[in-house]
């Protein structure tokens, strides 16, 4: 016997159900127990999707409103005060802290978000302080639990572990996070009291920071922390994930857990040492199913890594995905329009359930039993190797010409920015947006009426620059320096290349969750990448004739669009970066050669795309700038390279940012109050910077006040003629009306400055 299971499941559902839920709660069209309704509902699918595939337990607590760690911080009874009102309900509190707004209760600043990990979630990084207070409020997972038990399941909850939790949080006074572990631990002791009275046997608690290297004091907080938990009945099930775990090896024994979980697929090199080291009365649970990407799995190959692992642990070997499922697709039953040949090669969260299945029947009633699905298996193995799809001579052969001058601008910047400041001749604190405008309703009425076949192709561009003339006209009305044509055709920023490149594939209903209600739907890279025609200029040209403002070109750069998408296994992630930025390089100079005088190569994702270990990041982050430099390096001194970034900590990595060399860099930094800045200043970055003046993810509409503050404080760290004046990030997810009174307050904060800061300039 050898036990099946999931670190956890989806929670968006197929067709996103949870998403347009929230949103409508949100909106006030729906009330919190028809909320709460469609939440039970879909939870008991998810359960009733294990048990059907065979799971030998449902995850319980991988359910959430918006995010895992709120949830945690809200069980931990540490929401931020500004986010309780009396007056209103706790899940009213929990929806402030994560956007700020909430339908009952008054507006507030919502918490930080960041990546999650080296994922594309993002999660509400916790907000403690020095005599924070923590007290169990778990009402919300044990009634799941208890809902899961009535409903006839083996449960086995999953909590966030106490150790990770801190990780990831941070102190708004600066004070050691690892202070408040004191107080942290009996609310988690209490938590094990209360799920062990619920009659489970096991709990799975996730500490991923464990694929970080911890320094002394954060492992003897873990093995404190774990010295704590162990006087319960209830068996501890340790998760680790994302990356390997070799480097803690004696800490991990060290401590009294009853089973331990690693990533055998991001890991797999060190699954072996993780075998021979584990002592063989505890459990051991190998991801090899892989929960961060949609190949359907070499079941052979991971049946051999489990077997050797089946002679030390016998019964007590447990077999899951590496991570989560909740970073893949939901049921790949719902793709019907992927070419049969592709389809074949895929797999989605409720398929790695039986493959999870597959693989544990093979252990516990020999391969015999399980015969078809393993020559299945081999056969689409095969049958992706050998494809003719996925080789292209020519994308080959020019990407191993490519020479260290093709990453390279002709001059240095200070040479570069004074011709392009004579050429654009822009304001002091030039004003600017990050690319997107609003998708309304009617821009995905459109597209979802062009793609049914309802609309012509015709029909459906005529909308769009019907859309892109409107927004133009908007922000000629607004007085913004540097235009933007807003993005309406596409419906996501990766998704929309991965659309118009050869060797992506694309789904119909592949969404994975990002924050919140928000999700995307990652293309998913299986060939070799090339440019057909030009993608973004018509639209860029089109707009550009509409006003004698410049207009920005936009595109999505090389890394972003990597770990955007599902990657191929079969390429390394540095040659398929490079294949991408050659084809960017060709639409870069298209643009130029258009008339386009600044071009924008949003990189968001590049932090997120860093290696969780010490050891593999510089190497990543030499061959991700070159993919950026050699996708924008191909044009005129004159013309204006941006870049964007938003939604990480970008501190670390701020002297590959310089390396980057774009001429003007916009960067969100609202969220945590330009902390950042700091960072840019210490540094003595050269080139010119627009910090985002305001928190686009909120629908909170800021002040001329609040952001002239900010810019102030920006002012302290840039010199005034490298700063630019921008939101966060692109407007994509916001309304006409508050985007209209945002960007107002923007522009009017940024003429006050120039009447402050340069008088003769207003003149
Ligand atoms: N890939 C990616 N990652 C990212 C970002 C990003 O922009 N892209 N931004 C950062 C934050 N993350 C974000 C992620 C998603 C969204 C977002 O707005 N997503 C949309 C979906 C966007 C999309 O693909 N829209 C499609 C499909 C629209 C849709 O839902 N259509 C309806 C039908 C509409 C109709 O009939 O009127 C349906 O399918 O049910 C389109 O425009 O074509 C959403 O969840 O609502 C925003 C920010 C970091 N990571
Ligand atoms: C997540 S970064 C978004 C950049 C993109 N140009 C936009 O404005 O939406
Ligand atoms: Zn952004």
């Amino acid at each position: 016997m050898s036990v099946a299971h999931v670190l956890g499941y989806p929670r968006i559902g197929a067709k996103r159900e949870l998403k347009f839920a929230l949103e409508k709660y949100w909106r006030g069209e729906l009330s919190e127990n028809d909320l709460q309704a469609v939440a039970a509902a879909l939870r008991k699918s998810h359960w009733q999707a294990q048990k059907d595939a065979g799971l030998d337990y449902v995850t319980v607590g991988d359910f959430s409103f918006y995010d895992q760690v709120l949830d945690t911080t809200q069980w931990l009874g540490a929401l931020p005060e500004r986010c309780i009102d009396q007056g209103s309900s706790a899940l009213d509190n929990y929806f402030r802290a994560a956007r700020g707004a909430a339908p009952t209760g008054k507006a507030t600043t919502a918490s930080e978000l960041t990546k999650w990990f080296d994922t594309n979630y993002h999660y509400l990084v916790p907000e403690l302080h020095a005599d924070q207070s923590f007290h169990l409020q778990a009402e919300q997972l044990l009634g799941q639990i208890n809902e899961a038990l009535a409903q006839g399941h083996k449960v086995k909850p999953v909590i966030l572990g106490p150790i990770s939790y801190l990780y990831l949080a941070k102190t708004t006074d600066n004070s050691d996070k690892l202070a408040l572990l004191g107080k942290l631990i009996p609310v988690y002791r209490q938590l094990l009291q209360a799920i062990e009275q619920t009659g489970c046997k096991w709990i799975q608690i996730d500490e991923p920071a464990l694929v970080f290297e911890l320094d002394n004091r954060w492992q003897e907080a873990f093995r404190i922390t774990y010295k704590h938990l162990q006087d319960y009945q209830i068996r501890i099930l340790l998760a680790t994930y994302f990356d390997r775990v070799d480097h803690h090896l004696p800490l991990l024994q060290s401590v009294a857990v009853d089973g331990l979980h690693v990533d055998a697929v991001r890991g797999a090199d060190t699954v072996q040492q993780i075998i021979d080291a584990w002592p063989k009365e505890r459990v051991l649970s190998l991801g090899v199913i892989d929960g961060r990407n949609i190949w359907r799995n070499d079941l052979r190959a991971s049946l051999q890594v489990l077997k050797t692992a089946q002679q030390k642990f016998n019964g007590r070997l447990w077999v899951s995905a590496s991570s989560s499922l909740q970073h893949v697709p939901v049921d790949l039953t719902h793709e019907q329009k992927l070419p049969s040949e592709q389809r074949q090669w895929l797999a989605f969260a409720r398929q790695k359930l039986d493959e999870i299945v597959t693989l544990s029947r093979a252990l516990a009633e020999g391969v015999e039993a399980v015969e078809s699905q393993l020559s299945e298996s081999d056969q689409v193995i095969a049958s992706r190797r050998h494809s003719p799809q996925t080789h292209r001579a020519a994308v080959r052969a020019r990407h191993a010409a490519v020479n260290e001058n093709d990453a390279k601008r002709h001059l240095p910047y200070n040479k570069r920015a004074a011709l392009q400041r004579a050429a654009l001749e822009l304001p002091a604190f030039p004003t600017t947006t990050i690319g997107s405008f609003p998708q309304t309703p009617e821009i995905r009425a459109l597209r979802a009426g062009w793609k049914k076949g309802q609309i012509s192709e015709q029909e459906y561009r005529q909308g769009i620059r019907a859309q892109i003339a409107d927004h133009i006209q908007r922000q000629e009305a607004l007085g913004l320096d540097v235009l933007v044509h807003g993005e309406a055709e596409r419906n996501d920023m990766v998704e929309y290349f991965g659309e118009q490149l050869e060797g992506f594939l694309f789904t119909e209903n592949g969404w994975v969750q990002s924050y919140g209600s928000r999700c995307v739907k990652p293309p998913v890279i299986f060939g070799d990448v090339e440019r057909k025609a030009s993608i973004t200029v018509d639209w860029a040209v089109y707009a550009q004739s509409l006003t004698e403002k410049p207009v920005k070109g936009m595109l999505t750069g090389p890394v972003t669009i990597l770990c955007w998408s599902f990657n191929r296994d079969d390429l390394s992630r540095q040659a398929q970066c490079e294949q991408i930025a050659l084809a960017l390089r060709d639409e870069v100079l298209d643009l130029e050669k258009a008339g386009i005088t600044i071009i924008q190569i949003d990189e968001p994702a590049i932090r997120e795309g860093l290696p969780l270990r010490k050891g593999e990041q510089g190497a990543y982050l030499d061959w991700a700038v070159n993919a950026f430099k050699l996708a924008t390096s191909g044009v005129a001194d004159t013309t204006q390279i941006h870049t964007h970034m938003c939604y990480s900590e970008f501190n670390e990595i701020i002297d590959s940012i310089a390396a980057l060399d774009a001429d003007v860099i916009t960067i969100e930094t609202s969220r945590s109050h330009m902390e950042l800045l700091q960072a840019f200043r210490d540094f003595a970055y050269p080139n010119e910077i627009g910090p985002g003046v305001y928190d686009i993810h909120s629908p909170v509409v800021p002040t001329t006040e609040q952001i002239e503050v900010l810019l102030e404080k920006a002012l302290q760290h840039i010199p005034q003629e490298r700063l630019w004046v921008n939101p966060d990030c692109g407007l994509k997810t916001r309304a006409w009306p508050e985007t209209e009174r945002a960007l107002q307050a923007m522009v009017q904060a940024a003429k006050r400055l120039r009447a402050k800061h340069q008088p003769a300039a207003v003149a």
